[in-house]
């Protein structure tokens, strides 16, 4: 699959601009501060109808606008879609073909998209949370429904959270929490089992990319705790009565403590946890391998691979890991787009096509 045109209008820095892309490898480079990124964050919206960075979408619209608007044609599968976003306070839309869909999960997955920002080493580096939205945007790509649930999941947390703090007859409220903890057993269950499978997965393939870009020695293991618990099973069995045991605590804490919104997934390097004892090389090497694996599971479950997102990262890894992805690159032969500040002949001989970027401006070179 792959991007062939682009158009962002009162997006970040650009005020209209139209890109073509070609099938294989596309090179943005610019100085800093010049829009790459935010052409890369343009394409990641319309894939995945979310930011990758920022929390709120009026802070991509661009300074002093009101709106924006984003389109982009993909070929899936030798289909044309024509993808659409638009944005202003209190009102978003995203179309597939001309049609607007009413929920997200109706809209991701049209499109998949892999995108490796330097930041994402917060994925290794931070708490759960981060790993928890890694893999929830990984298995959406794949399974849409998954942001379904997720909402659903949410909601109902949200409303346990107001019950519990608004509700004073203790008789009532215990009786209206157990309605709600029944809501969050079944949906949360379907999400637990969700990331379950997928770290299954991300186990698989991330093990053999680690140990090609590391060493044939270094044992990777990714666990998801779902409950606290190392085993699914155990953990699916003891949901409700984990729930009702812990009624109490949530009573007096006036706030929801468990469920799968805490679960952590836990990356062990030779059975070191890699969040406190990997260096800071190893843990670039994980998140690599860790978006090379994405790659690899996308591509199994779609039958074609997505469309790979670099941002400037290839100054972030040392010269094998480097020499690595790019070798990756080259023989992947679809479609990447990459931003950078500087040439490196080894990716601009392979036929790639590249594009200058200065202001908020666009021009093939
Ligand atoms: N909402 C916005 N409206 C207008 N300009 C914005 C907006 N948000 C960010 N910018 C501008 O966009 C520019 C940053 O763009 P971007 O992050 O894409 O740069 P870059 O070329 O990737 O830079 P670097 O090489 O430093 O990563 C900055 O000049 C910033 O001021």
């Amino acid at each position: 699959m792959y991007i062939k045109e682009l158009y962002l209008v009162n997006f970040r820095n650009y005020q209209e601009q139209k890109i073509d892309f070609q099938p294989g490898i596309n090179l943005l480079m610019g100085s800093n501060g010049q829009g790459k990124t935010n052409i890369l964050e343009g394409i990641g919206y319309l894939i995945s109808g979310k930011s990758a960075h920022c929390k709120s979408e009026n802070d991509l619209i661009r300074w002093g606008e009101k709106n924006f608007y984003l389109s982009g044609s993909f070929l899936v599968s030798e289909r044309l879609f024509m993808l659409e976003g638009y944005y202003e306070t209190g009102k978003k839309v995203m179309k597939i073909n001309q049609l607007a869909c009413k929920r997200l999960s109706d809209y991701v997955g049209t499109v998949n998209g892999v995108s490796f920002y330097p930041d994402d080493l917060n994925i290794v580096k931070k708490g759960p949370n981060e790993r928890r939205r890694f893999i929830d945007l990984l298995i959406a790509q794949i399974r849409p429904t998954h942001f379904a649930l997720l909402n659903a999941y949410l909601r109902a947390v949200h409303q346990k959270n107001i019950l519990l703090k608004n509700e004073r007859n203790i008789n009532l409220l215990r009786i209206q929490l157990q309605a709600w903890n029944e809501q969050i057993c079944e949906i949360g269950s379907k999400i637990i089992i969700n990331r379950s499978e997928f770290t299954d997965k991300l186990n698989t393939h991330c093990r053999k990319i680690f140990q090609s870009i590391f060493s044939d020695e270094d044992h990777l293991d990714i666990v998801y705790q779902a409950l606290g618990k190392k085993d699914l099973e155990q953990a699916l069995q003891s949901f409700p009565e984990i729930l009702e045991k812990k009624m109490i605590q949530e009573i007096e804490r006036k706030a929801v403590l468990f469920g799968p919104h805490r679960d952590e997934i836990i990356i062990y390097l030779n059975g070191n946890d890699t969040r406190i004892f990997a260096s800071q090389g190893q843990q670039r090497s994980l998140v690599l391998s860790l978006k090379l694996a994405e790659m690899e599971i996308i591509r199994n479950e779609k039958d074609e691979y997505p469309i790979l997102l670099l941002d400037d990262v290839l100054s972030e890894l040392d010269e094998y890991r480097r020499d690595y992805l790019i070798e990756y690159i080259n023989t992947l032969q679809k479609q990447t787009i990459i931003t950078m500040t500087g040439a490196d002949d080894r990716i601009t001989n392979q036929n790639a096509v590249v594009y200058q970027v200065s202001n908020g401006n666009i021009r093939r070179k």
